[in-house]
C-alpha cells in the first residue's frame, strides 16, 4: 500500500535566549502511523509536539501538514487533538463548562460524548470544579477531551502518568482500539517503554533536542527484545 506523507518537519529549531531546545530537526510521519517520543527530562519531546500543534512558534523551520504550510493552512490544526500533561484551569471552571463550550449544550445528548464519559470514568468528576479535581483526575478529563472532536491526528504527552494501574490499562486498550479503527495518526510522548510498545510501530528518541534514534518498534524489538531493553541501554550509555 502507498503511504502519504501526513506531516513533514524540516530543519526545525527552538531556541529560548541562548539555549537550543530543539536543534536543527526534520522529520516525515505519515498518516496512520503511531510514533512514540522518548527521551530524558528537558530533551525537548513536549517542545517539538507544542510546535506541531500551533501552540509554541519555531524559532526556524518548516511543519507542513499533506504539504501544506501549517502558517498557510491554519484549519489544518483543527484537525489535531491534543492532551498535554496538565491544565491550567481558570478558577471554578467545571468539565461541563469545557464541554459547553466545545460541543454546545447539547452534549448531553450526544451518543459519543456520553460514550467517552463512561469510558473515561468522568461523570462525577466533569461536575466538579476542576481545579478541585486530584491530578490523575484531570489528566483523565484532559484525554477525554483530546478525542472529543475525532481529530485525525492526536498528541498524547505522558498520557497514563499519574494514572492508577487500572486506568492505565483501560486507556491504552482505549487508544490502541482508536487508531486501529479509526486510523488516525498518533504521537505519543511517554516514559513508560510498555506504552509505546502496545500502541506505537515506530519511536523516535530525543537526545538534547536533536533525533538521536528513528526505528520501527519492530526492528528495535528484533535487536533488543523490548523497548524497556533498549532504553536502559540508553540511558546507561551503552548504545554506539
Ligand atoms: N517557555 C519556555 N521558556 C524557556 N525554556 C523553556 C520553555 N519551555 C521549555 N523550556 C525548556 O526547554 C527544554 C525542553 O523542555 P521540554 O518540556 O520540551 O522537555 P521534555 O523532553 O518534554 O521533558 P520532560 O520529560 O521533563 O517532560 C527544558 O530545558 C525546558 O526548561
Amino acid at each position: 500500500m502507498k503511504w502519504v506523507k501526513m506531516i513533514e518537519i524540516k530543519n526545525l529549531t527552538k531556541k529560548y535566549n541562548e539555549n537550543i531546545i530543539l536543534d536543527n530537526l526534520s522529520l516525515i510521519i505519515k498518516d496512520g502511523e503511531a510514533v512514540g517520543v522518548l527521551g530524558a527530562n528537558g530533551a525537548g519531546k513536549t517542545t517539538l509536539v507544542e510546535i506541531i500543534s500551533g501552540v509554541t512558534e519555531p524559532t526556524e523551520g518548516k511543519i507542513l501538514f499533506y504539504d501544506k504550510d501549517n502558517k498557510i493552512e491554519k484549519n489544518i490544526q483543527e484537525k489535531i487533538g491534543v492532551q498535554f500533561q496538565s491544565g491550567n484551569w481558570p478558577f471554578n471552571t467545571k468539565g461541563t463548562d469545557f464541554l459547553n463550550l466545545f460541543i454546545g449544550k447539547k452534549w448531553k445528548k450526544d451518543e459519543y460524548v456520553n460514550k467517552l464519559i463512561e469510558i473515561f470514568e468522568v461523570k462525577e468528576i466533569i461536575v466538579k470544579r476542576l481545579s478541585d479535581c486530584s491530578g490523575g483526575e484531570q489528566q483523565r478529563f484532559n484525554s477525554m477531551l483530546s478525542i472529543i472532536k475525532k481529530p485525525s491526528v492526536l498528541i498524547l504527552d505522558e498520557l497514563i502518568t499519574g494514572l492508577d494501574l487500572k486506568m492505565q490499562i483501560k486507556l491504552i486498550n482505549f487508544f490502541d482500539n482508536l487508531r486501529k479503527k479509526e486510523k488516525i495518526t498518533l504521537i505519543i510522548i511517554s516514559h513508560i517503554p510498555e506504552e509505546i510498545e502496545q500502541i506505537c510501530n515506530r519511536i523516535i528518541v530525543l537526545d538534547k533536542g536533536k533525533i538521536y534514534m528513528d526505528k520501527k518498534i519492530k526492528e528495535i524489538k528484533k535487536e533488543y527484545s523490548s523497548v524497556r531493553s533498549f532504553l536502559e541501554l540508553f540511558f546507561e550509555g551503552k548504545l554506539q
